[in-house]
This record gives structure tokens, C-alpha cells and sequence, in this order.
């Protein structure tokens, strides 16, 4: 380029085709909002609760956000999870653009490439812990060897892999709890959403399931998203940021 004569170099300049918005995200940028409005009808108004929501997660980053009741945490995890549709701006996962993807699509990369994390486990009371972490898998087309193996692997880092053959009910809140992010992990997923994941938990379990999730981000090279009340917890993540009218700003 420097060596073109300066009236060439216009020339290019003007010809050069935009590049397109995706191709702008860096390739560590695992989790990407731009400008995402999203609104409730209620009462016939229209409720806005997300209004021009900027937000970009890198690989092995783990991002707190915390914001009153009613800000919009919900609202925003479920529009970065692909469970909604927002009703404008982009979402991208992976650096990939989901506005576009028909709903086939998006549940495909719901399901494969974001892990979901929730107060309560939501574990499949009839299966033990092992079989909830397989199912996950053998619904993405793994085989059973495969999906126990990885299964397994996933429950001892966990620390939870002597609890395999139990079910749900049989295990503490904390055990529970680090099933429910092994299963979150099953898929190998690009993506971590996490609503108040140690809420259920007393101090000492809360700290201990943060410090498993906070190691196997880093560990994995995934990027996080958690909603907490929690503060202390949320002062260890790496970034903390919450939601201004609509938007999010970094605390
Ligand atoms: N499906 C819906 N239809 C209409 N309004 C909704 C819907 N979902 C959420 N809202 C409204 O949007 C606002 C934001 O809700 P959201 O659940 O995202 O908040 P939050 O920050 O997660 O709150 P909390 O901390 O209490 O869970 C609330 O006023 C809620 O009533």
C-alpha cells in the first residue's frame, strides 16, 4: 500500500468494500453484544429494558453483573443465550451473527456452544449425576462411550465424580451444584451464562463452587457471564458490570 502512487491509494481507499460488522469481532471475543434493544409489551406499553446493550466477553474472562431487581439481568442473559430474540441489534457467539439463523439453528448453537448455569440445578431428578451429564451429549450426537468418559472427566474436576451414580436428591446443595456446571460443560461449549449460581449456597459451599467455575473458565478458555447479587463473589471476577437504563456500563 505505502508504495502506491497517492492518487492510487485514493483510488483503493474508495473502492475497498466495508468489512462486514463480524469480521470485526476479534477471535477471542467468544461472546458479543451490539446495540441490542429489547422490549416487553405489558399492559399494551411497551416496556424497553434493553436499550442499545453493548457488551463483549473474551476467552477465559469471567464478567460479573449485577444490577437491582429489574434492571434487566434476566432479560439480557436470555437474549445472549439465544433464548430470545432481541428486538434489535446483534448478537454474536463464537463470532458468528445469530439474527439471522432460523430457530433450527440457534437452538443447535444453544445447545453446542452455550452452557446455562442456574440458581437451582434443574438436574433430571430420575437420572444420577453421571447420566445428567451424559444426556447432553448423546442428544448431540455423541456416542455412549464418548459421553461417559468425557462425562466422568468433567465430574472430577467438578470433584464430584465419587457422587456419580446418585441422583440429584441424594446429593448436598453444593454437590448438586457442580453437577449442574459439569453438565453445562458437556457440549464443550464457547459460551458460560450463569444466573445466580451460588445463590442457593451457604458461604463456604458458595466459595467453593465459584472456585471450581472460576478455574474451569480459565482452564477452558471459555467466556462467562454471571449474574449475581453477591458482591464479593462478583469483585472476583474479572470485570464487573451492570445495567444504566438499558445499557450496560462497566462498574
Ligand atoms: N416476558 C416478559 N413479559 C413482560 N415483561 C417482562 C417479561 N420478562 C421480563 N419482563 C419485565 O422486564 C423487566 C426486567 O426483567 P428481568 O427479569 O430481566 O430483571 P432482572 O434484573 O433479572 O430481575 P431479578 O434480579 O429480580 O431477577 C421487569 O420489569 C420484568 O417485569
Amino acid at each position: 500500500m505505502n508504495d502506491l502512487p497517492t492518487d492510487e491509494m485514493k483510488t483503493v481507499e474508495n473502492t475497498q468494500p466495508a468489512l462486514e460488522e463480524s469480521r470485526l469481532i476479534a477471535n477471542d471475543e467468544l461472546l458479543v453484544l451490539r446495540d441490542v434493544q429489547r422490549s416487553y409489551i405489558q399492559a399494551d406499553n411497551e416496556l424497553p429494558i434493553l436499550v442499545g446493550a453493548n457488551l463483549s466477553v473474551k476467552a477465559g474472562e469471567m464478567v460479573a453483573l449485577v444490577a437491582p431487581s429489574g434492571a434487566g439481568k434476566s432479560t439480557l442473559l436470555h437474549v445472549a443465550g439465544l433464548l430470545e430474540r432481541p428486538n434489535g441489534g446483534e448478537v454474536y457467539i463464537a463470532g458468528k451473527p445469530q439474527s439471522g439463523a432460523v430457530d433450527r439453528a440457534r437452538t443447535v448453537t444453544r445447545r453446542d456452544e452455550i452452557g446455562f448455569v442456574y440458581q437451582f440445578h434443574h438436574l433430571l431428578a430420575e437420572f444420577s449425576a453421571l447420566e445428567n451429564v451424559v444426556l447432553p451429549q448423546l442428544i448431540s450426537g455423541a456416542n455412549k462411550s464418548e459421553a461417559e468418559s468425557r462425562a466422568l472427566e468433567l465430574l472430577k474436576y467438578m470433584r464430584v465424580d465419587h457422587r456419580a451414580a446418585h441422583r440429584p436428591a441424594e446429593l448436598s446443595g453444593g454437590e448438586q451444584q457442580r453437577v449442574a456446571i459439569a453438565r453445562a460443560m458437556a457440549n464443550g461449549p464457547r459460551v458460560l451464562l450463569a444466573d445466580e449460581p451460588t445463590g442457593n449456597l451457604d458461604p463456604t459451599t458458595s466459595d467453593y463452587v465459584f472456585k471450581a467455575l472460576n478455574s474451569l473458565v480459565k482452564q477452558s478458555g471459555i467466556s462467562a457471564l454471571v449474574a449475581t447479587h453477591n458482591l464479593f463473589l462478583a469483585e472476583r471476577m474479572d470485570r464487573q458490570i451492570t445495567l444504566v437504563d438499558g445499557k450496560v456500563v462497566e462498574i
